[in-house]
Parts: C-alpha cells; structure tokens; sequence
C-alpha cells in the first residue's frame, strides 16, 4: 500500500480516534477525579500518535481488512478506465466523506421548512443556488445519480403511452426512466458521422406525430454520448424540440463538471449532471436543473392528507420523495465543487492532451479511433482489431497479453482481455503522464513487432 492516499486515511482515522478521545474525556458524576481523566485522555491521545507515526494503528487495521488496498491504484497506477476519471474524488472530498460519514450528518441543523435544500447549516442552500448558477439554469436540486434525473422529468412529464425522442446513442437509463412513466422512446438514428443532427430530429418528430398520433412529450438528448463520446448539437437539438413544442433535457453526464455547460444558451429545459462521473464526487450523486417555467411542475410539493391522521407534509417534493442526497454524498459533492467548477475553465487544456495521445495511438499501425477525430473530450472510443488484437490471435494469454503489458508499466482501466473496440479516458492526467501512456503503447506495440510511425513522441 502506498503513500499519500495512505497516509491521508490514517491520518483521519487518528483524527476520529482523537475525537472518540475528546467526546469521553470529561469526567460525569461528584466524584469524577478531572486530573486522572485528564492524564488519562493525554495519554491515550499519545498512544494514537505514536500508533499514527509507527504505521499501526486504526488505518493499518482496515488496510489488513483489504479496504483500503483494493483502491491504490488511483495512487500507483495511471488509470484510463473510461467512466471514472471525472469522478475521482478531491482530498477536500475525501475528508468531507470520513467527516460526515453518518447518514443524516446534514440534518444537524435542519430547521423549519424541513428540506434537504432550504438547510443553511452546512450551505447546502446556497450550495443548490451556485450549481444552478453554474448550469446557467434557475432552479437545481442534487439527485442520487444522473437516472434519478431523467426519472423525476419523465415521471412529471410523460403519461402513459406518450411517445418520447431520444438519440440512438442514449443512455440505457433513459430507457428506464420512460418506461418507468410509462412512455415508449423514440429514437433518432445518427448521421454517418455518428452524431445526432437537428434535421433527423425533426423528421422524427413529424413521423412519430403521424404513427403515434400524439407530439412527444419530451425530447432527452445526450450533450456527449457514452459509445464515443462525440458532442452533439443540443442547441440546434432543442430549436427543433421547441419548434414543436417539446420540452427538451440536456443529459450533461459527460459535460456538467468537466466544460462549460450554459443550460439557458444551449435552449434547454432540463439540464442532468452526474456527481459521480463528472464532477468528483462519491456515487450516487447528481444534479437536476430546470428553469422557472417547469419547476413548479418538476419539483412539486405534495398535496396528500392521511385519510386517518389528516397528516400532510405540504413542503416535500414528491419527485425528491423529500429529500434527497443525505450526509458523507452530498457533503462530499460540496467540498468538490469549488475545484470542479474552476476546473471546467481548463477543458481546452484536457482535449488538447487527449488528442495528443490518440495522435500517439494512431501512429500504431492498424490502429483506428471510432469517435469523431480531433477529439473534442477525453473519452474516446479506439479500434485495435488492426494493432493490438493481431497479437492476441496468437499470444498465449490471448486478449489479456495487453493488460498484462499494461499493468506491468502502471497502466489499469482498460477492460482486461477486451483489445478490439474499446474506451478509455484520459481526464486529469498530466501532461508527464500523457506522454509516459502514448510511450508505453508504442513501446508494447514495437515489443510485439507492430509498426509504429512516430511523430509525436519526440523523446
Ligand atoms: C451518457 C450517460 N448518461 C447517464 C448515465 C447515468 O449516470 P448516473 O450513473 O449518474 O445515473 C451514464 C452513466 O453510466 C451515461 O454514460
């Protein structure tokens, strides 16, 4: 097990042993002796100390229980697996989950009218303030994960048999999330180029007005798609959507926290975000911010009575069944945001890096990348039937030889044994890192006698 992340749990583990110290410390009772109980909680603050320095304490425990070493390969490793990168926790992150790890830690001060968001101690409300800001929207509230989004849209917004447009490269939680409300997708097919184009909405839209005989209900479209991570027109989407009266949702999984998202100038209704995926926090976290138009009608308040008690609960919104995220999540997604929202100011910087290394990548003979190309985002989806999966065809340990390889100089995320099409994402690395990955897929390409051309790499 390695160091900083490391040395950062025992750290905080030390921390809480110190305050479990500090909660017993003062003595009760009239014949509680101060001094004795005062040496005593000296003492075995001491002996936490000592343990922190020595490398045995509390945290070593855990590490033996295999909890902390499953994840060190966020520190020894440089990790490309495609969903994770934008996730990954800040430090401030960390320490806010280990500090508010109770389920209801942000409920401490939670004082008339009883909801997640109106709560001003922690600023969870100014906080649902700044992430509307940071979508450009006027009203946002965290959900458990991007789904919970489109299910609460859905849910507010599509009866039962209502035809809804989604692209062909949506996400299978769209899918659920209409058929949950009971509606059918629709979907529109993609252009040669594997992007959703404007005109192909519209055309469905008017088939599905003809076979369906009803306007969809909503139009869910997804800002960059998860097969290749291409971007798509939502502005030119949600003109057309409009045009016919539909209310569109922007699902910013792939965008909200990593590049500038600007709902209201993008034209859309709803804009999704994913807290786990984009915006470095803990799962399942989430964003969904809507304008004023349809706030009222997405984050309604309940109108139920008991029948037997009369009891009603007027203030409680009946998609966020109340509230929604609770203590370390929540908690955690807030210590983040500060970073996230400064960090999409450097997106350019990040797709410049991932050009450089599928420039790389491209340079290995056979090698192919699916999405659209000059990149536009770090996730990208390669092709290495041509390259790398040649050798697999004879290589003793098959598909596997390139994780093999990989693992060998620090490389995890790619999906061992799969070597033919498949996705990585360089989000976060740095430029060092960019050129030693580019190198060691060169490097694996030329131990197994694949041509590469290189240009890019100059050292
Ligand atoms: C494009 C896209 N949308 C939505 C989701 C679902 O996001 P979440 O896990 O936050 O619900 C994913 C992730 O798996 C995704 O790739």
């Amino acid at each position: 097990m390695n160091t900083r992340i490391s040395k950062t749990f025992e750290a905080l583990f030390a921390l809480e042993d110190i305050r479990e110290v500090l909660r017993g410390a003062l003595p009760t009772g009239p014949d509680a002796d101060e001094e004795a109980a005062l040496k005593e909680g000296v003492a075995r603050v001491r002996a936490i100390l000592d343990d922190l320095e020595a490398g045995t304490g509390n945290a070593q425990q855990s590490k033996i229980a295999g909890i902390l070493d499953v994840r060190s390969r966020e520190e020894e490793y440089i990790n490309i697996q495609p969903i994770q990168a934008a996730g990954r926790l800040t430090p401030e992150a960390r320490k806010a989950l280990i500090a508010y790890g109770d389920g209801y830690s942000t409920c401490d001060a939670c004082r008339k009218p009883f909801r997640l968001d109106k709560i001003q101690k922690p600023p969870i409300a100014s906080f649902h303030e700044d992430l509307a800001k940071f979508v450009n929207m006027d009203v946002a509230r965290v959900v458990p994960g991007a789904r919970r989004g489109f299910q609460a849209v859905a849910s507010s917004l599509v009866n039962k048999g209502d035809p809804v447009i989604v692209s062909a490269l949506s996400h299978y939680t769209e899918f659920l999330a209409v058929e949950g409300a009971g509606g059918i997708v629709r979907e529109v097919p993609l252009s040669p180029k594997n992007l959703m184009e404007p005109d192909s909405a519209a055309e469905k839209i008017e088939e599905v007005i003809k076979s369906d005989g009803k306007t969809p209900a909503l139009m869910m479209i997804d800002h960059v798609d998860y097969q290749f991570a291409n971007i798509h027109d939502i502005k030119g989407l949600a003109k057309v959507a409009h045009q016919y009266d539909i209310p569109f949702l922007c699902n910013g999984a792939y965008t909200v926290g990593v590049m500038p998202v600007d709902g209201k100038a993008l034209g859309a209704d709803f804009v999704v975000g994913s807290g786990h995926k984009s915006m470095a926090s803990p799962a399942p976290s989430g964003v969904l911010a809507t304008t004023d138009e349809w706030a009222g009608k997405v984050f309604r308040t309940t109108a139920m009575t008991g029948d037997v008690t009369n009891r009603k609960f007027g203030i409680k919104e009946v998609e966020m069944l109340g509230c929604t995220l609770m203590g370390g999540t929540l908690m955690a997604m807030m210590a983040s945001f500060p970073a996230v929202r400064e960090r999409t100011a450097r997106f350019e910087e990040e797709v410049k890096k991932s050009n450089a290394f599928i420039e790389g990548l491209l340079e290995i003979e056979g090698t192919k990348v699916l999405s659209e190309y000059p990149r536009k985002h770090t996730l990208s989806k390669v092709d290495t039937t041509g390259s790398f999966d040649k050798v697999a065809q004879v290589h003793k340990r098959r598909g596997f030889f390139l994780s093999d390889e990989l693992t060998k100089r620090g490389i995890a995320g790619e999906f061992a044994g799969a070597t033919r099409a498949w996705k990585l994402n360089t989000y976060g690395l740095s430029w060092e890192k960019i050129n030693y990955l580019t190198r060691a897929f060169q490097e694996i390409a030329e131990k197994y006698e694949i041509p590469v051309n290189k240009g890019y790499i100059q050292n």
